[in-house]
């Protein structure tokens, strides 16, 4: 089988094997509903944050400084600075993570999609919001989207400047997030994801540069909606994207390592091998153009399939387009490009 993009086919990876359960008892409840409102209003709904870290929780000593700056910001924290999302909603927060993104890993990918499934079983909870650094932000999302099995909103967020900075877009994207995951225009989307007045769908959504505002978006999907004054403005009726699958994790607790090779000019054909070496039960490749690379690399990646078996599945380097699917093996069938 063959997939589309590196994250599709990574999550070809997803396996059930292992019998060891992320303990609860290692996570930090840090507030609940009670905490943060002496009265818990009734009539309004339940939204459950889980904070993971990423830029939207850090600070520096300085209010220009949009580099550089230290993640540590508490869940309790992110929501004391925007106090205007307990007019409308009744908030409780986990801290599941306090890291840069580029450091979350299956142990916090898998506890969240767990317990998120959970805290969306609940009749009260109108949806949950996750804080998340922005660099592998879609990431998170594009699980999410394929693990949690719930009609309810599961909004991603972040920020691009730390809670520090003039002008932070961290307080209002995160109200914005509360504001989607209580509003009934968010139900039968599942995940997606907030940030800069916009909303992107957790499967095609990308961070398409490291340094503006303005940088979640989706060449190929668009926006699902905008914000409006705050309120929600969907742009589509609710769908689901073309080839998503849905996978149940409630009793995975080990990830298969999928590795992510990057094809270019010369590629050198021996990091197949180091990559199975290091431990990769299958690799996806970025290849050029559509899923190329270099007739060397190719021929190494076919001698290394065929006497390991393990799965080299061809995706593309652009940050657009589609691997033609030719149905078969991906080593031998795949669009070589020849040099
Ligand atoms: N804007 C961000 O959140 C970037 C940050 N380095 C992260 O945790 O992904």
């Amino acid at each position: 089988m063959k997939y589309s993009t590196p994250l599709l086919a990574a999550f070809a990876g997803l396996t059930s094997a292992s019998p060891i359960v992320p303990s609860k008892s290692t996570l930090h409840k840090l507030f609940t509903r009670q905490d943060v409102q002496s009265a818990i209003n009734a009539s309004l709904p339940d939204v459950t944050i889980f904070a993971t870290g990423g830029t939207i929780a850090s600070q520096y000593t300085s209010n220009t400084q949009t580099t550089g700056y230290s993640v540590g910001l508490g869940v309790q924290h992110l929501v004391d600075a925007v106090p205007e999302v307990l007019n409308i909603s009744n908030i409780a927060g986990y801290q599941i993570s306090n890291v840069d993104s580029g450091s979350v890993n299956q142990t916090i990918s898998l506890k969240l999609a767990k317990m998120i499934n959970e805290e969306l079983a609940k009749d009260t909870v109108s949806g949950v919001v996750v804080t998340h650094g922005t660099d592998t932000l879609e990431e998170a999302a594009f699980f999410l989207k394929s693990t949690v099995n719930s009609s309810k909103p599961v909004i991603l967020v972040g920020a691009m400047r730390p809670a520090t900075a003039v002008s932070v877009d961290g307080l209002l994207n995160l109200f914005q997030a509360v504001a989607l995951a209580t509003s009934p225009t968010g139900r039968d989307r599942g995940t997606m994801i907030v940030l800069n007045d916009r909303i992107g769908s957790a499967f095609y959504t990308t961070k398409n540069n490291p340094n503006t505002l303005d940088t979640f978006f989706s060449t190929k999907a668009g926006q699902l909606g905008i914000f409006i004054n705050q309120v929600t403005f969907f742009l589509y009726a609710p769908s689901e994207p073309v080839g998503r699958i849905q996978f149940d994790v409630s009793n995975v607790t080990d990830l298969a390592q999928f590795d992510i090779l990057y094809s270019h000019q010369d590629m050198d054909p021996i990091l197949f091998n180091a990559t199975i070496e290091g431990g990769a039960e299958g690799i996806v490749y970025a290849g050029v153009g559509t899923g190329g690379m270099s007739r060397v690399a190719s021929l190494n990646a076919e001698r290394v399939f065929n006497a390991t078996g393990i799965p080299i599945v061809a995706s593309h380097r652009s940050s657009d387009g589609f691997v033609p699917d030719e149905g078969e093996d991906i080593v031998a069938t795949c669009t070589y490009d020849w040099v």
